[in-house]
């Protein structure tokens, strides 16, 4: 049976991890993304099981407790983990399966998969880090700040990273990524 491979996007938040990912997964359909179950109440227009699952705080905890989940991560009050389900299958049937998550989780998957490619996605600048955070409309203030905060953290940490693209332009950073996962790989 061919195995497939995982693909780790890291990066922080507003970057434009989401961006990106939704172009690959249109122009590779052979890619596929792992959707994560999260504590965070949905923002507008996000869907269950397309997005994340949506769960509770007690429901993700029986999670982690039946050892579901691959990796798992608190980021701005809020709970993310990655279920084995979301792995298993496509791993199995050979296909690319992109993980977008935070660092630490970043790091789980590191010691449990190693094959794992971990690519971290950089801002052009603090400064236009900050604009899309806000721009995108979709968090509150108290949000956006404690988004901040993490991303200083894990922007210092890219070097850990098998690869680092900076999405300035967003066609030259999709280019970027699939010379990794096409050329690379
Ligand atoms: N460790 C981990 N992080 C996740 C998972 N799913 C999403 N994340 C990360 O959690 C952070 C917050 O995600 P989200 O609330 O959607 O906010 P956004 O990145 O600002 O759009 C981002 O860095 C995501 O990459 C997961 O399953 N595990
Ligand atoms: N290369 C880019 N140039 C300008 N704006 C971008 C670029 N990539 C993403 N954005 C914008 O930045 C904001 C955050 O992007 P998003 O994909 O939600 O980030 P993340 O998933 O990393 O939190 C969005 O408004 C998005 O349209």
């Amino acid at each position: 049976m061919k195995s497939g491979k995982l693909i780790v996007l890291t990066g922080p938040s507003g970057v434009g991890k989401g961006t990106l990912v939704r172009s690959l997964l249109t122009r590779h359909p052979e890619l596929h993304l792992s959707v994560s179950v999260t504590t965070r109440s949905p923002r507008e227009g996000e869907i269950e099981g397309q997005h994340y699952y949506f769960v509770d705080r007690s429901r993700f905890e029986q999670m982690l407790e039946a050892e579901e989940l691959a990796e798992w991560a608190e980021f701005a009050g809020n709970l993310y983990g990655t279920p084995y389900f979301a792995l298993q299958q496509g791993i199995e049937e050979g296909e690319f399966i992109l993980l977008e998550i935070e660092l630490e989780g970043a790091r789980q998957i590191r010691n449990k998969f190693p094959e794992a490619v971990r690519i971290f996605i950089l801002p052009p600048s603090w400064e236009e880090l900050e604009r899309r955070l806000r721009s995108r409309g979709l968090d509150s203030e108290s949000a956006i700040a404690r988004r901040l905060l993490r991303a200083k953290a894990e922007i210092e940490a890219a070097g850990e990273f098998d690869f680092q693209v900076i999405n300035d332009d967003l066609e030259v950073a999709l280019t970027g990524l699939e010379s990794v996962l096409f050329v690379n790989c």
